[in-house]
């Protein structure tokens, strides 16, 4: 039987996909989320996604399987996941007042008995500004723990997270980390069979 797997630990990935209503699994990928600086920041996400996917892919035999990876880039530099609450403040603090690029990496491992493996990767991008920070509620938002497991240490969905965002360019959902509409296309034309086999 045909599955789509989430190779994702991400609930907020999992909440977007649910909602287009199709049945999958989640099976998390245990590779390291590591690259080359050098590289363009769009070729850095769809690296890591292809990398999630594959992994993923290497315990299912009919199936389609998704990687995605988020990172922010501030002034042609990388923000990750912050180390700490220090360092998730200092980077909020960074990007008040400014333009910043969410760039989201998404990539389809199709795999079907007696088939040749195909792979599909594309990636979007979103801009993001911030209104001018207040330190008082940076400190909050540090405080409730919410920037820690996220890319920029900020969420757009988040309480709080969301206050500071002033405009966005793009899909808000390559923010949050899965862009939906872009994922949508691409499935009607590269895996038809896992949207019909479903309805
Ligand atoms: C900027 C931003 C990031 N994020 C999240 C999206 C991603 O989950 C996370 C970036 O980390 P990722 O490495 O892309 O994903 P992950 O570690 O959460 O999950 P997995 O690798 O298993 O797929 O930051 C938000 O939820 N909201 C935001 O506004």
């Amino acid at each position: 039987m045909k599955t789509i797997v989430l190779a994702s630990g991400s609930p907020r990935r999992k909440k977007l996909l649910d909602q287009l209503q199709i049945p999958f699994k989640v099976k998390i990928s245990t590779v390291e989320e590591q690259y080359d600086d050098a590289l363009a920041p769009a070729d850095i996400v769809q690296m890591l996604a292809s990398r999630k996917a594959e992994d993923v892919a290497q315990t299912f035999e009919d199936a389609l399987i998704i990687g995605a990876d988020t990172i922010v880039v501030f002034r042609e530099t990388i923000l990750e996941k912050p180390c700490s609450s220090e360092a998730a403040r200092q980077m909020l603090m960074q990007l008040s007042e400014d333009t910043h690029s969410v760039v989201t990496g998404v990539s389809l491992y199709k795999k079907a008995p007696g088939k040749k493996s195909r792979i599909h990767t594309f990636f979007e991008e979103t801009k993001v500004t911030f209104g001018n920070l207040n330190a008082d509620d940076v400190q909050r938002y540090v405080a409730s723990g919410s920037p820690m497991d996220k890319a920029g240490a900020y969420g757009i969905q988040d309480n709080y997270g969301s206050i500071f965002v002033k405009r966005i360019e793009g899909d808000y959902n390559t923010v949050v980390g899965f862009p939906l509409y872009a994922f949508y296309q691409v499935m009607q034309d590269f895996a038809p069979e896992y949207l019909t086999a479903q309805k």
